[in-house]
């Protein structure tokens, strides 16, 4: 038997989890992944280096994130028979203003948490979820909880500040951020990409269904788009990104809707799916002639270009552009648009690189240089699991 330590990522369109050795968690052991949440859920697993066969999830089980956790675990448990799981390491999008490092599970940390369900709906409730199914299956092992905002909180404090009454942030109501341990990982490997240049003014491009974009100085988070919630910035997959709070009060006040119905439309029936009316999946949109998926594409990178453009006014110029995440690691057409945006930094294309999905991008007479880094989120929380867990056995 093999000691690991089990991790679970929660997106929310997708569920990883993933395996790691307890002495060496460097490189996983065995992944499994569940993909197209809301759609038609396909399951893949690796073993190594090599991918297996993708399958449909079993109807049964794709009602939601809860049935999918635990459908998952039952497949790590099959497919991996030898595996003990010493340890677990789970994603929690939301810490709050408490939680700025990773933190063993406890009762208390677990109410905490739960108190910060409303802040990440489409998230924090099936994170805790994954909590519950891990401690249900394996009640004896300790669980670390990583957060999402966790990379954000040491930002300038006027990056974290609304334009509200005082009384507001002092209660916390502030930009929290999120993404914050794929940019934790992007952080860590710059040097790699970027050599000494990686110290300098980066933006990341985290372009999932969740999408978001942070501004790193010195490695260290100093500004990003998404805010209290994860509503907040980009166009998403189903999330309406950046809007005036007025129109929320017309809502409310001239339409008659109620507080669910609003919360709904925002968070379920908006960005990328609400503006096509198609779908809340990019290969879909990339690949339809109507005019309203087109239409939905131009917005998400206009609005891209925008927030982008701010991001770089906050660094004060730009020494490298990253682009991460399901649409950044993956699709080369939403790249070039949003690169040939950048012209007037200097940045331009290398269209061969760009279409193989090369680590650079960027062409030999690039002013900026362009990558695509593969995020690795479930490394990130597998290190910070080992390293608590053994900090905790060895106290
Ligand atoms: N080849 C591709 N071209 C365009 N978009 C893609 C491609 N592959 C994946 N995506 C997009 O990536 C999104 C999923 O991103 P991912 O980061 O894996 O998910 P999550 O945000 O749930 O963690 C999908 O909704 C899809 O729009
Ligand atoms: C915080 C967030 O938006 O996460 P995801 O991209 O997984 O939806
Ligand atoms: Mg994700």
């Amino acid at each position: 038997m093999t000691d690991v330590v089990l991790v679970v990522n929660t997106g929310s369109s997708s569920i990883k989890v993933a395996t790691y050795a307890l002495v060496d968690p460097e490189e996983p052991l065995w992944k499994g992944e569940i993909d197209g949440i809301g759609r038609t859920p396909t399951y893949e697993s690796r073993s190594g280096k090599a991918p297996g066969p993708q399958q449909a999830v079993p109807s049964e089980f794709a009602r939601g994130h809860r049935s999918l956790i635990h459908w998952l675990l039952e497949r790590l448990r099959q497919e991996q028979p030898t595996l003990k799981v010493a340890a677990a390491g789970h994603r929690v999008v939301h810490g709050g203003r408490r939680f700025s490092a990773p933190a063993l599970v406890t009762e208390t940390v677990l109410e905490e948490l739960h108190g910060l369900s409303a802040l990440a709906p489409s998230h924090q409730p099936h994170n805790l979820a994954g909590i519950q199914a891990v401690a249900d299956t394996w009640p004896e092992i300790p669980q670390v909880a990583c957060f999402d905002t966790a990379f954000h909180r040491s930002q300038p404090r006027v990056a974290q500040l609304f334009a509200l009454p005082r009384w507001l942030s002092d209660e916390g109501v502030l930009r929290y951020g999120f993404h914050g341990l794929s940019y934790e990982y992007i952080a860590s490997v710059l040097p790699d990409y970027l050599g000494t240049r990686a110290e300098g003014r980066i933006v990341v491009a985290h372009l999932g269904h969740g999408a978001s974009l942070c501004a790193l100085r010195d490695r260290h988070s100093i500004a990003t788009s998404m805010g209290f919630t994860a509503l907040d910035g980009l166009v998403m997959g189903k999330r309406c990104g950046a809007l005036d709070p007025g129109v929320v009060l017309h809502l409310l006040r001239d339409r008659g809707m109620s507080m669910q119905q609003v919360d709904a439309l925002l968070s379920h029936e908006s960005g990328l799916l609400g503006v096509s009316g198609i779908s809340d999946d990019m290969r879909d949109l990339l690949e339809s002639d109507d005019p309203h998926a087109r239409e939905a594409i131009e917005l998400f990178v206009y609005r891209a270009l925008s927030q982008l453009g701010a991001l770089v006014a906050q660094l004060g110029g730009l020494d490298g552009l990253v682009f991460t995440a399901g649409i950044g690691e993956h699709s080369p057409e939403i790249r070039r648009r949003l690169v040939a945006g950048l012209a007037w930094l200097g940045a331009s294309l290398d269209p061969a690189a760009n279409a193989a999905g090369a680590s650079c991008i960027s062409s030999p007479t690039s002013a900026l240089p362009v990558h695509v880094i593969a995020t690795d989120e479930e490394g990130v929380i597998a290190r910070h699991t080992c390293r608590l867990t053994q900090a905790m056995t060895l106290s």
